[in-house]
């Protein structure tokens, strides 16, 4: 891990609706993402934890505060600007595999290239298809592949333009804990040997035992964090939130 900051929330606020029927989902977060880190994010439901990471990630627009992404600041793009940037610099993984039916796997990957019109790297097509496993399924098509197999090639999609910033929002909602686990490792060698910045919602202490860091929100606010979690630490802290009791 460097400390280069390549994602940053600066007071990020969202309120959601108008008049009075205003949910404020989040409430002034700050945080730093620096390369080659895994974070993950974490808080009870409706904490605010999607709508922070679609926030810094350019999907979701806050309404108050800056999310900055290579120390641009995404407020300052136009929306053409913004969709090139997410393009090329954040991976997107989600609970639902979002694979396009009709394509193969190899297909799938380099998707966010072809709809560039740009060619793979072979050396780092490669890499990615061997750490995920995959280089004997690249002709097979998504319903022909168990659910962790087609996670990993929605994990390879989002890596194939080497992406600074890997976003995984609840990735292993819909695996075993098995094809999880795997999962998990391959983020980590995402961030420790890929140097990429990994930010992970999650609702899982094992899971969030992989990360460097839990970020814990509460009511749309950063309430806690947690460097070098493990399971068990993760669990006993969001008992805590379960029973009420302050975190601090
Ligand atoms: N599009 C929307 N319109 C109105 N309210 C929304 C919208 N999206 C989210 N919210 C509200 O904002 C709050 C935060 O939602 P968010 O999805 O970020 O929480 P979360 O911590 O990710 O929840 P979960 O763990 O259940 O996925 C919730 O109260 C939610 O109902």
């Amino acid at each position: 891990m460097t400390d280069q900051v390549v994602a940053e929330a600066e007071s990020l606020g969202k309120v959601y609706g108008q008049g009075g029927n205003t949910v404020v989902a989040l409430d002034g977060v700050s945080a730093r993402f620096r390369r080659g880190e895994f974070t993950a994010v974490m808080g009870p439901s409706g904490s605010g934890k999607s709508t922070f990471t679609h926030c810094l990630a350019g999907l979701d627009t806050p309404s108050s505060g800056r999310a900055r992404i290579g120390g641009i600041d995404l407020g300052s793009l136009s929306e053409r600007e913004l969709t090139r940037l997410r393009r090329e610099r954040v991976g997107f993984v989600f609970q639902s595999f979002n694979l396009l039916p009709t394509l193969t796997a190899w297909e799938n990957v380099v998707l966010p290239l072809s709809m560039s019109g740009r060619e793979p790297d072979a050396a780092w097509a490669e890499r990615i298809v061997g750490a995920m496993g995959l280089a004997d399924r690249l002709d097979h098509r998504p319903a022909q592949l168990s659910g962790g197999q087609q996670q990993r090639v929605a994990c390879a999609r989002a890596l194939i333009t080497r992406p600074e910033l890997v976003v995984a929002d609840e990735p292993t909602g819909n695996l075993d804990s098995r094809s999880g686990a795997r999962l998990l490792d391959l983020l980590r060698l995402c961030a420790h040997e890929w140097d990429q910045t990994v930010l992970m919602v999650t609702h899982d202490p094992v899971a969030a035992g992989y990360a460097d860091r839990v970020l814990f929100l509460a009511d749309g606010r950063l309430v806690d964090s947690m460097d070098q979690p493990t399971a068990d630490r993760v669990l006993d802290r969001m008992r805590r939130f379960d029973a009420g009791q302050e975190v601090r």
